[in-house]
């Protein structure tokens, strides 16, 4: 049986970061098999877009309506631990998330001849590389991704995308914030800069200086 349900929809919602709104009005619903790019410019809050779908800092207004255990986050700063291996790294995440196994995340992400580096000594493509074989690991139907190529080589990119497509195949879904085209044709693609925020009103701005 086909799951019809949304892994994630959003009523006129509101985003901030810092106490200052950033978007609103966002109304979004993610199918499983769906992905969904986000663009944008620099400092228009597709980060801070996927902080609060993740439930790492709450919507200003409007309601969020997805299941915690079904979202992996994948941002910026990769999560790997320095002090661990490669192989260590992934048996960690897969007990955070109650899984097993993290021979198809070595394979998917081609980690299998580093499985017994540091993660201090990978370059930063590779510990990239490790960031998102934790999605693998975490078995979670919805990724939410920023901009997972950085630092990614072609071939790794290539990667990446593969996994991307198996993950949706499967019935997984993703929200991408990047500025590549990934070649997952056909794919929705959201700018941000349409939900900009109205600057606060000149009577509040007043407010902060009396
Ligand atoms: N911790 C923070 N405290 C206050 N403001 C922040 C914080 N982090 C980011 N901002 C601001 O929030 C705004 C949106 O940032 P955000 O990172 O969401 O944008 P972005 O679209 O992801 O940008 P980029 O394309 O550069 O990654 C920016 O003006 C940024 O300076």
């Amino acid at each position: 049986m086909s799951d019809t349900r949304p892994l994630l929809e959003t009523r006129a919602l509101s985003v901030g970061r810092g106490g200052v709104g950033l978007l609103e009005g966002v109304d979004l619903r993610i199918m499983p098999g769906s992905a969904l790019v986000l663009r944008g410019p620099n400092g228009s809050g597709k980060t801070s877009l996927l902080r609060t779908l993740a439930g790492l800092q709450p919507p200003r207004d409007g309601t969020l309506e997805a299941e915690p255990d079904d979202i992996v986050l994948a941002g910026h700063l990769d999560g790997v631990k320095p002090t661990l291996s490669v192989a260590e790294n992934l048996r960690f995440w897969a007990e955070i998330f109650g899984t097993s196994g993290i021979e198809q995340a070595l394979r998917t992400f081609d980690l299998d001849r580093l499985r017994d580096r540091m993660a201090a000594s990978l370059s930063a493509g590779q510990k990239r590389r490790l960031g998102l074989a934790r999605l693998i690991v975490a078995g979670r139907k919805l990724w939410l991704l920023d901009e997972p190529t950085v630092s990614l080589d072609q071939e790794a990119t290539g990667l990446f995308a593969s996994a991307v497509r198996a993950h949706l195949d499967q019935g997984g879904a993703a929200i991408i914030a990047t500025h590549i085209d990934l070649g997952l044709a056909p794919i929705e693609h959201m700018d941000v800069s349409r939900y900009r925020a109205a600057p606060p009103a000149p009577d509040d701005f007043d407010e902060a200086f009396a």
